[in-house]
């Protein structure tokens, strides 16, 4: 049986078909419906269906503009498309095929034959979500891992440039970690960086917030398209965070696991480089070991 969290839209003007193809899905995935190009594209924005089902004979916006514009937008590009139409030739075929579509089913269909073909898809969508999960997720702490990292930062720091906005990286380092790991053990160490990086995340929940974990027992942070005002407060929520999870470390000069961090906030030049502000990050953070730990240093832009 198919995951049911896999999200299936499908896109057709004749109700009868909604009705006939959602009936046949319901049991494999949540099912959404859209009877026209306009509003299938609307909800593949807005939902991200992990696969849609596209009539291609539709009156405002047919079936190959739709799959046109889902390629042609970051968000929806991914998404795996089959047509399912009465066009039955060759041509419209592979005209589907060239648009991106993975498959495509002629009308009127056999129920079993169009379900497997379905499902199939249905199960590859499951392997890649995991695959990309493989991919970005650390998994100790379920949080980003540096290989994510590398792709958010990339990606924010050209809208900072493009937008001339401000953003914010922030190095965050676990306070005598290897006191705690070698009186309580590894497995007691994998524990608390497992619930620092759960912690640091519940604090990044706007949508241009981002951690991960860096390596070992340091996390990066992204504050993007904000102020020192308010990235201040963030990463000071981050440090009281930890404080309140009270976990005791009685080899650490502050009696229990706390957290410092070394921060740069800049409007990047063109020229800029985002290794270079994660270096003055990484200056900072040694800075607040330096300066008794459980602390935050910024960097001081005219120093
Ligand atoms: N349990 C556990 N420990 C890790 C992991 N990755 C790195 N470490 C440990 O983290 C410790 C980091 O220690 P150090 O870099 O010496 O610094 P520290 O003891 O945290 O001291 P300060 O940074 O000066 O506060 C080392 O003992 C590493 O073995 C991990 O995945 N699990």
């Amino acid at each position: 049986m198919i995951s049911p969290a896999l999200r299936v839209l499908i896109v057709d003007d004749e109700k009868s078909n909604l009705v006939i193809l959602s009936d046949l899905l319901k049991r494999e995935a949540q099912i959404s419906l859209a009877n026209c190009g306009k509003l299938g594209l609307k909800k593949a924005q807005e939902l991200k269906p992990d696969i849609i089902l596209l009539d291609v004979m539709m009156p405002d916006f047919d079936g190959f503009e739709v799959i046109k514009e889902l390629k042609a937008c970051e968000i929806t590009r991914q998404i795996p498309v089959i047509f399912i139409t009465g066009l039955g030739d060759v041509e419209s075929e592979e005209k589907g095929f060239e648009l991106g579509a993975c498959d495509y089913i002629q009308k009127p269909f056999h129920l079993g034959i169009a379900k497997a073909r379905v499902r199939l898809h249905l199960t590859l969508a499951r392997q890649c979500i995991m695959l990309e999960e493989l991919a970005n997720v650390d998994p100790l702490t379920s949080i980003a891992n540096r290989r994510k990292y590398d792709e958010q930062i990339t990606n924010e720091w050209a809208a900072a440039q493009r937008n001339k906005t401000e953003i914010v990286l922030a190095m965050i380092d676990v306070d005598q970690f290897k006191q705690y790991n070698d009186n309580y053990g590894h497995s007691a160490g994998d524990l608390v960086l497992s619930q620092v990086g759960k912690a640091l995340n519940l604090q990044l929940q706007r949508p241009r917030d981002f951690v991960a974990r860096y390596g070992g027992e340091e996390f990066v942070v992204i504050i993007a398209d904000t102020n020192t005002e308010g990235a201040q407060k963030t990463l000071e929520n981050c440090k009281q965070a930890i404080e309140a999870l009270n976990i005791k470390h009685e080899f650490s000069q502050h009696q229990q696991i706390t957290i410092s961090i070394g921060a740069v906030i800049c409007q990047p030049e063109l020229e800029q480089k985002p290794e270079a502000a994660l270096k003055q990050a990484d200056e900072m953070l040694y800075q607040a070991k330096q300066n008794g730990r459980n602390r935050i240093e910024w960097f001081n832009q005219g120093s």
